[in-house]
């Protein structure tokens, strides 16, 4: 898969680490920044990385920042965006299965290296299941087409 990969300078170590076992296991991917663990904001890499998903450039992202919340919080704020922040597999399998999420989000602060791979090999190796939850995932949608 092409993955988009973002963080702030709070996560940006972890995003190395996640990086490379993410092109280990054979995926394509392109770090929006940040780029070193200098102080910055998070909602500029939560969007930029939320903006290339939804215009489908990339099957996916990976946001990180201290604890993925805000980070995800601003990608969920781009339409067609359905971000997960997670600190285990079982959240992250189930958002693909059930939520349909491009974007899988989690802190520096909260997860280890060994679990942030656990996280995103369950979301990546998850499929989107539809049939009940297909309405549930347009009802979403249409909540942004509304405001
Ligand atoms: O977890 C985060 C947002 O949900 C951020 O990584 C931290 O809250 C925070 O922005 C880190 O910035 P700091 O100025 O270095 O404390």
């Amino acid at each position: 898969m092409k993955l988009a990969l973002g963080s702030d300078h709070v996560g940006w170590e972890l995003k190395q680490e996640i990086n490379e076992y993410l092109q280990s296991l054979g995926h394509e991917i392109v770090d929006f920044g940040a780029y070193s663990s200098e102080r910055t904001n998070y909602p500029t890499y939560g969007k930029k990385v939320a903006e290339e998903v939804a215009a489908g450039h990339f099957d996916g992202g990976v946001l990180i920042c201290g604890t993925g919340v805000g980070i995800s919080i601003s990608a969920n704020k781009v339409k067609g965006i359905r971000a997960v922040v997670c600190s285990e597999p079982y959240t992250a399998k189930l958002s693909k299965q059930h939520n349909n999420t491009n974007i899988v989000a989690f802190g520096s602060r909260v997860v280890g290296i060994d679990l942030a791979k656990m996280i995103v090999k369950e979301w990546l190796e998850a499929s989107y299941e539809g049939g009940r939850h297909t309405k549930r995932v347009q009802m979403i949608s249409e909540i942004e087409t509304n405001e």
